[in-house]
């Protein structure tokens, strides 16, 4: 590796080892994990669903989650309910030429969603309009809101049920933060709904 590229790297390194110890130390934050793990798994027992939505990096997050729920992620179980509404490109295409994309994700939640459901909201900015009028439109709904987020918070952050703020401002890093979190929310649904059957 050129030596000049290191000071980036180690950098990369610095700042990521830096959130997660920060994560790691937040008592608080584990309050919300516990907080999300019942909402979801109270909603999944009574047979409601999880949404997912996010943009870029953020939709790359919202279609690994589902996947991990409604196929497997630390052992075989049923399948569970969860859809990432960023993966239907007729769906995408059409309700972003027909209304705007502002409202890619908000028609979805109403056309897919039910009281009782819970939406799985991922921005880093915590602004972006396709996001905040989903939140909007999952609370008219009677939808919970689990929101994800930088350590800004944005337009969105007081308008979630539940808002996980990264300790940073920096997109990449947010989002590690997001995905480390991601995971971490799958396992201990998985955990939770399937004790007596994990063996
Ligand atoms: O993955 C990245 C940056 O790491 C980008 O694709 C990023 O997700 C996009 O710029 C998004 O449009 C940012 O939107 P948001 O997180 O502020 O809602
Ligand atoms: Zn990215």
């Amino acid at each position: 590796m050129a030596n000049h590229l290191n000071g980036y790297i180690d950098s990369e390194f610095d700042k990521s080892i830096k959130l997660l110890n920060a994560m790691s130390a937040d008592v608080a934050l584990r309050e919300l994990l516990a907080r999300v793990v019942t909402l979801s798994v109270e909603a999944l027992k009574r047979g409601n669903k999880l949404l997912f939505a996010g943009n870029g990096g953020s939709a790359a997050d919202a279609q690994h989650w589902a996947g991990e729920l409604v196929s497997r992620f630390n052992f075989d179980r049923p399948g569970l309910a969860a859809i990432a509404l960023t993966t239907d490109t007729s769906i995408l295409t059409a309700i972003g030429n027909d209304y705007g994309y502002d409202y890619v994700f908000a028609r979805q939640v109403e056309a897919l969603g039910r009281s009782g459901d819970l939406l799985f909201a991922i921005s880093t900015s915590g602004n972006s309009k396709n996001i905040v009028r989903a939140i909007k439109a999952a609370r008219d709904a009677g939808i919970g809101v689990i929101g994800f987020t930088g350590q800004g918070g944005g337009a969105m952050a007081e308008l979630c049920d539940v808002c996980f703020r990264m300790p940073s401002g920096e997109t990449p890093k947010i989002q590690e933060g997001h995905e480390f979190l991601g995971h971490l929310i799958c396992g201990l649904i998985e955990y939770e709904m399937f004790t007596d059957a994990k063996g």
